[in-house]
C-alpha cells in the first residue's frame, strides 16, 4: 500500500454517466485501503429499504434542506427526480478529520458549485470517455438503464464534454480507453507520484 497522499484536499470526480467513474473510484479504495473516503450526501428523498441514516445518507424534510441551504451548509446540492441532494461541508471535515482523503463523485452542476466558492479548495479530475460510440457502448452494457434514460444521459454527457474542454476547471483529464492504464494515471495523480520522481 502506498503512503497516503501528500496531497490531502478533497478529490473531486466528475465526468459523463457510463465513462467509468465508479469502477476507477472502487479501484482506488480497494488497491488503498484506509486512505479515501466518499461523504454521505443529505437527501430529502425517505429512506428506502435497507438505507441507513448516516451511512448511506442524511434524511432530512425539504424545510431542513432549505434551511441547510441558506446557511451555507452545502458545498454543492441539486434537485433529481424529484429529490433534493447536497454535500455538507461537514461530511467532508468530519472524514478528513479521520485522516481520510475525501472523494467526492459528482455531476458538472456540482462541480460548477464548488469552482464558484473561494472557500473550497479541491483537486478536480475528469474522466472522459475515448469516443461517444464507446460511452454508449458502457452505458448499454452495463444494463442498468431504459432506452430513454440513455438518451438523456448521452445528452448530457456532451455538456460534460463541452465544459470540460472549454473551461480549463480540471486540475487532471484521463481519458479511461483501458482500464488499467486510466487507473494508473489515476493513481499517479492523486498519489502525486510524478511530482516524487
Ligand atoms: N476502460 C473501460 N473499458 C471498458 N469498459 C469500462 C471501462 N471502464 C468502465 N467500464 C464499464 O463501463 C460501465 C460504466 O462504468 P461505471 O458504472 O463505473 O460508470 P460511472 O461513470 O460511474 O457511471 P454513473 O455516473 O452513471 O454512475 C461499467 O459496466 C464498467 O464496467
Amino acid at each position: 500500500m502506498a503512503p497516503a497522499p501528500w496531497d490531502s484536499r478533497p478529490i473531486v470526480i466528475s465526468g459523463p454517466s457510463g465513462v467509468g467513474k465508479g469502477t476507477l473510484v472502487q479501484k482506488l479504495f480497494d488497491e488503498h485501503p484506509n486512505t479515501f473516503a466518499f461523504t454521505v450526501s443529505h437527501t430529502t428523498h425517505a429512506p428506502r429499504v435497507g438505507e441507513v441514516e448516516g451511512r448511506n445518507y442524511f434524511f432530512v424534510d425539504p424545510l431542513t434542506f432549505d434551511d441547510l441551504v441558506s446557511q451555507g451548509a452545502f458545498v454543492e446540492h441539486a434537485t433529481f427526480s424529484g429529490s433534493r441532494y447536497g454535500t455538507s461541508k461537514k461530511t467532508i471535515s468530519d472524514q478528513a478529520a479521520k485522516g481520510r482523503v475525501v472523494v467526492l463523485d459528482i455531476e458538472m452542476h456540482g462541480v460548477k458549485q464548488m469552482k464558484a466558492n473561494p472557500s473550497i479548495d479541491a483537486r478536480y479530475i475528469f474522466i472522459k470517455s475515448p469516443s461517444f460510440e464507446a460511452l454508449e457502448a458502457r452505458l448499454r452494457g452495463r444494463g442498468t438503464e431504459k432506452d430513454a434514460d440513455i438518451h438523456k444521459r448521452l445528452a448530457q454527457a456532451k455538456a460534460e464534454a463541452d465544459y470540460a474542454t472549454t473551461s480549463g476547471v480540471h486540475d487532471k483529464i484521463i481519458v479511461n480507453d483501458d482500464l488499467q492504464k486510466a487507473f494508473e494515471e489515476l493513481e499517479e495523480f492523486v498519489f502525486c507520484w510524478n511530482k516524487l520522481a
